[in-house]
C-alpha cells in the first residue's frame, strides 16, 4: 500500500518503510516549519527499496525492513535513519556512519510492552495456554494433557538486566518468583536495591526454573545459551526469548527439548525472520509469536512519536535526542582532539578486557597540552571503547556517557596542563567493587599511539592487534618459561615488554602476538610457576 502526502513545497522526504502508528507520526503531519513529504510505503523487497531510497532525506523502519549497505549506498540524499524501536541490528550502522548518515532509535518506548509480552509468554508456557486453546478449538475437552506448573516460588534467571530485563524482574517478583540476574553492569548494590540475586550465567543455568534473555544480539551474546549451558541446566527448565534470535542457539535448544532436558520454550524472535517454517515450531513444547514484543498500540505510538520528534529536531537544529551513531563536535575542537580519539578508545577497550567485575567509577586524567581543550569527546571515546564489549554497535561517542551513567557508574574528568613526562598523557583508571586498574597512553611525535603505563608499570606498547597481559612475580626464568609455553602452542611473539615494581616483586609482561589465543592457551600459560594472571587483549 502506498499513500503520499505533501505539505507545502517538496523539500524533506520522509520515507516510512514499515507499518507505524498513525497517531505516532502525528508530530510529522503537524509540523509547519519544515516542508515535509511523508511517504508511507511498506513491505518493499530489497530491490524495491534500493530504487525508492533515491531522493529520500529520512527513512523510518521497524525491525522488518533491512537497511543494508546496498540500500544505504543507493541513497543519494539520506541524512537520517529512524528506528522505531530498540534493536538496530537490521541497520548497517557501519555503512550509515561511513556515509555520515545519523541513526536514531526509540529506546524507551517499547520497554513496557516487551516486558509484558515476556511475562505473558512465560505464563503461557507454564500453563500450556496456546496448546490447550488449539486443542479446544479442534473440539477436544482435554484436561489431562495440559497440567502446568506454578510460577510462585520458582526461580527466574534474567540474562541482560537493562531496561526490559529489569521490568521483567519487577513483574516476576509480583508473581512471587525468586529472581536471579546477570548483566556485566549489574552491581551487588543495585541487585540488592531491586531485590534480585546477582549471579553468573552459569549459576543461573544451574539454578533457574525459567530463563529469559534480554541482551542485544552482539558477537558476545550470539549463542550465549548453547549446548554447554543447556548441559548445566536443571531438567524441566523453561526458556523464554523475547529479545533477539541467535542469543539462544536454535539447534541446541531443539536438541535440548527433544532430549527432554528443556520442558518448553517461548520464542518471540528467530535467527531468520519471518520464521514460518522453522523446525522449533514443529515441537509441541514450543510456543511462539511472530516478533510481537513491541506490538501494542501504546508502544507503537510511543516509538513512532520519539522517532518523529527526532527527525523534526534534526532538520531544525542539527541535533537529535536518541543518537545511535552520531558524532557532533565543533570543527575547531575536532582539529585538536581528533588525533587522540583512537588512543582514547583503545585505552577504554584495554581496561574493559582486564576488568572482570561491574564498573563503579571511571577516572580520566588529561595532562599536558590536551588539557587546554574540551576533553569530553575524548572521554566519550574512552567510554565507547569500554562499552563496546557489552553494547557493540549500539554505543558511540554521543551516547557512551549516557549509557555509562545510566547504570550508576561515576565518571570523573581531571585536567592539568602540567606535562607528566610527555607533551600529552591520557590516564584512565577504572574501579569496581574489588578491583582497580589503570592504563596511560600518549601520541609520540611521528611514531603514533603508545601505551606507556599499565597499572604502576612503565611500558612502551603499540596499542593494536593481539596482546597478552601477564602479571607475574619477578623471579628468574618467568619470561623464558612463558616464551617456551607459547612456542609449544605455535604462538609467535612479535614484541615483549616487561616492567616490575622492584626486584623480586610484582611484575608485568605485555606481549604482542601474531595470532589470537584460545581460553585453553591462556589457561595453559597460567599454570606456570610465578605467573599470577594471564589475559588476552585485542585492540
Ligand atoms: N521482541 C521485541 O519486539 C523486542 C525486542 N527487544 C530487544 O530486547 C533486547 C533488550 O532491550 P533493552 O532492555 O531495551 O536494551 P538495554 O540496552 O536496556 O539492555 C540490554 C542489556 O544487556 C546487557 N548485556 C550486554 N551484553 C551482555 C552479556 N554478554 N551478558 C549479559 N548481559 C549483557 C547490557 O549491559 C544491557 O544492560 C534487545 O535485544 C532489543 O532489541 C526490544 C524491544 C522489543
Ligand atoms: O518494531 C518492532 O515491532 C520490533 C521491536 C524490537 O524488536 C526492538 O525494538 O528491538
Amino acid at each position: 500500500m502506498v499513500t503520499k502526502e505533501t505539505t507545502a513545497t517538496d523539500v524533506i522526504k520522509v520515507f516510512i518503510a514499515d507499518p507505524l502508528s498513525e497517531d505516532g507520526i502525528f508530530p510529522l503531519r503537524e509540523e509547519k516549519d519544515l516542508n515535509l513529504e511523508i511517504i508511507i510505503d511498506t513491505g518493499n523487497s530489497q530491490e524495491e527499496l534500493i530504487q525508492k531510497i533515491k531522493g529520500v532525506d529520512a527513512l523510518i523502519v521497524r525491525s522488518a525492513t533491512k537497511v543494508t549497505r546496498e540500500v544505504i549506498e543507493a541513497a543519494d540524499k539520506l541524512k537520517l535513519i529512524g528506528r522505531a524501536g530498540v534493536g538496530v541490528d537490521n541497520i548497517d550502522l557501519q555503512a550509515a556512519t561511513e556515509r555520515g548518515i545519523i541513526v536514531v532509535n526509540a529506546p524507551d518506548g517499547n520497554t513496557n510492552s516487551a516486558a509484558e509480552h515476556t511475562i505473558a509468554m512465560m505464563t503461557s508456557l507454564a500453563r500450556h495456554i496456546p496448546q490447550a486453546y488449539l486443542s479446544l478449538k479442534n473440539g477436544k475437552w482435554d484436561r489431562k494433557s495440559y497440567v502446568g506448573v506454578e510460577l510462585k516460588n520458582k526461580t527466574l534467571g534474567v540474562i541482560g538486566f537493562g531496561r526490559i530485563g529489569t521490568e521483567v524482574a519487577f513483574r516476576a517478583k509480583g508473581q512471587r518468583m525468586n529472581v536471579m540476574a546477570y548483566d556485566p553492569f549489574l552491581t551487588e548494590e543495585r541487585a540488592k536495591e531491586l531485590g534480585v540475586t546477582k549471579a553468573t550465567v552459569d549459576e543461573i543455568c544451574k539454578e533457574a526454573d525459567f530463563i529469559t534473555v534480554h541482551t542485544p544480539l552482539l558477537p558476545e551474546t550470539k549463542n550465549l545459551i548453547n549446548k554447554e549451558k543447556f548441559a548445566l541446566m536443571k531438567p524441566g527448565v523453561r526458556i523464554i526469548n523475547c529479545a533477539r534470535g541467535g542469543i539462544i542457539n536454535e539447534d541446541d535448544l531443539y536438541d535440548a527439548i527433544v532430549e527432554g532436558k528443556v520442558a518448553g520454550a517461548a520464542l518471540d524472535v528467530f535467527v531468520e525472520e519471518p520464521a514460518t517454517d522453522h523446525k522449533l515450531l514443529t515441537l509441541p513444547q514450543v510456543i511462539a509469536t511472530p516478533h510481537l514484543g513491541a506490538s501494542t498500540v501504546e508502544a507503537q505510538e510511543s516509538v513512532a512519536i520519539d522517532v518523529s520528534k527526532d527527525i523534526i529536531k534534526y532538520f531544525k537544529t542539527g541535533t537529535v535526542t536518541n543518537p545511535v551513531n552520531m558524532p557532533s563536535i565543533p570543527k575547531e575542537l575536532l582539529a585538536e582532539v581528533e588525533p587522540f580519539f583512537e588512543l582514547a578508545e583503545k585505552l577504554g577497550s584495554f581496561l574493559s578486557q582486564v576488568t572482570s567485575e561491574p564498573l563503579k567509577e571511571i577516572n580520566l586524567f588529561y595532562a599536558g597540552e590536551i588539557a587546554n581543550f574540551d576533553v569530553r569527546p575524548l572521554t566519550a571515546n574512552t567510554l565507547k571503547g569500554y562499552l563496546k564489549k557489552t553494547h557493540g554497535e549500539n554505543v558511540n561517542d554521543v551516547n557512551a556517557r549516557y549509557l555509562t551513567e545510566r547504570v550508576g557508574v561515576k565518571i570523573n574528568e581531571n585536567k592539568t596542563t602540567t606535562a607528566k613526562g610527555f607533551t600529552n598523557l591520557i590516564t584512565v583508571e577504572v574501579k569496581t567493587a574489588n578491583e582497580t586498574h589503570s592504563v596511560a597512553g600518549t601520541l609520540l611525535n611521528g611514531l603514533g599511539a603508545r601505551i606507556v603505563k599499565v597499572e604502576n608499570f612503565v611500558v612502551d606498547v603499540v596499542p593494536e592487534g593481539h596482546l597478552l597481559y601477564i602479571k607475574n612475580i619477578d623471579k628468574p626464568g618467568a619470561i623464558g618459561r612463558v616464551a617456551t609455553k607459547l612456542a609449544e602452542k605455535d604462538i609467535n611473539i612479535a614484541t615483549m615488554q616487561v616492567g616490575r615494581e622492584r626486584v623480586g616483586g610484582s611484575a608485568v609482561m605485555i606481549l604482542a602476538i601474531d595470532n589470537e589465543v584460545t581460553s585453553e592457551d591462556l589457561a595453559y600459560v597460567a599454570t606456570l610457576e610465578n605467573i599470577d594472571e594471564v589475559k588476552a587483549i585485542t585492540l
